[in-house]
């Protein structure tokens, strides 16, 4: 029996993996696609062709970014929904609108106009059949202090030159967002209790973890279409 089967995970699940910069999400996303054996769905940072000048500046380049952020994640949800699910995915779309675009317009560097063509954009792509939420969404936390260290350690170069400050700032919005979320079930995972990297077998009890809440949830959704 795969482990799939195992822990009576659904072939079609599709799995969000949420968390600020650095937790782990990449990390956590190929491991559970190849205990799974499921497709995945990454942000790609290399080809991003706003990223580094995002970094130099946000207030020219925060618009530009979150559209081309929008369009891909857009095309990746085609592509999820045209398989019929069975995809884990490196960071949710609600972490770019209910995080990201928050915080420039809210710190001043995105306009308000362009916030709200965001937005209206945001809100339409959302509407279309397209966007089926998530069956999951695993987020990942720990310390401030473990997740500045991962960012340091990955050494991306334009990570490293950004101030503390921001990191911090979207770590502290990450907590009262997660408070808050309620479009889909979350499972809250602490970076401290597994190590994926480094002892194949922490992934098992995630899994299991994963199988108990998928159940619940699509129990509880059948329930409510029948009532
Ligand atoms: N369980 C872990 N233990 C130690 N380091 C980890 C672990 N998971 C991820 N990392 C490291 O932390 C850094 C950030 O991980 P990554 O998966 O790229 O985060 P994210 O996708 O959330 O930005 C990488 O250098 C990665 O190797
Ligand atoms: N929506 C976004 N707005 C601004 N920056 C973003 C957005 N989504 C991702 N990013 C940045 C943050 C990191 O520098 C890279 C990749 O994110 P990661 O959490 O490391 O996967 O893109």
């Amino acid at each position: 029996m795969n482990a799939r089967e195992r822990y009576g995970i659904p072939h079609d699940s599709v799995i969000t993996i949420a968390g600020t910069v650095g937790v782990g999400k990449s990390t956590m996303t190929n491991a559970i696609a190849d205990a799974l054996k499921f497709r995945t769905s990454f942000e790609k940072v290399e080809t991003n062709p706003y990223l580094d000048k995002f970094y130099q500046d946000f207030e020219r380049w925060s618009f530009h970014l979150q559209i081309y952020f929008l369009a891909e994640r857009f095309k990746e949800q085609k592509k999820i929904f045209e398989y019929g699910g069975g995809f884990i995915q490196d960071r949710s779309i609600y972490e770019d609108t209910g995080i990201f675009a928050r915080m420039h317009y809210e710190k001043g560097t995105m306009s308000g106009t362009d916030y709200e063509t965001y937005r209206n954009l945001f809100d339409a792509m959302v509407m279309t059949p397209y966007f089926p939420h998530p069956d999951l969404l695993i987020y990942l936390e720990g310390s401030f202090d473990d997740v500045l260290g991962r960012i340091k350690e990955r050494g991306r170069p334009m990570e490293q030159e950004t101030p503390v400050e921001y990191w911090e700032e979207m770590f502290n919005r990450y907590d009262n967002w997660i408070d808050n979320f309620n479009s889909c079930p979350v499972l809250r995972l602490n970076i401290a209790d597994y190590d994926v990297l480094n002892d194949e077998n922490s992934i098992e009890p995630v899994l299991e973890k994963i199988g108990h809440f998928i159940q619940q949830s699509r129990k509880w959704r059948s329930s409510r279409l029948l009532t």
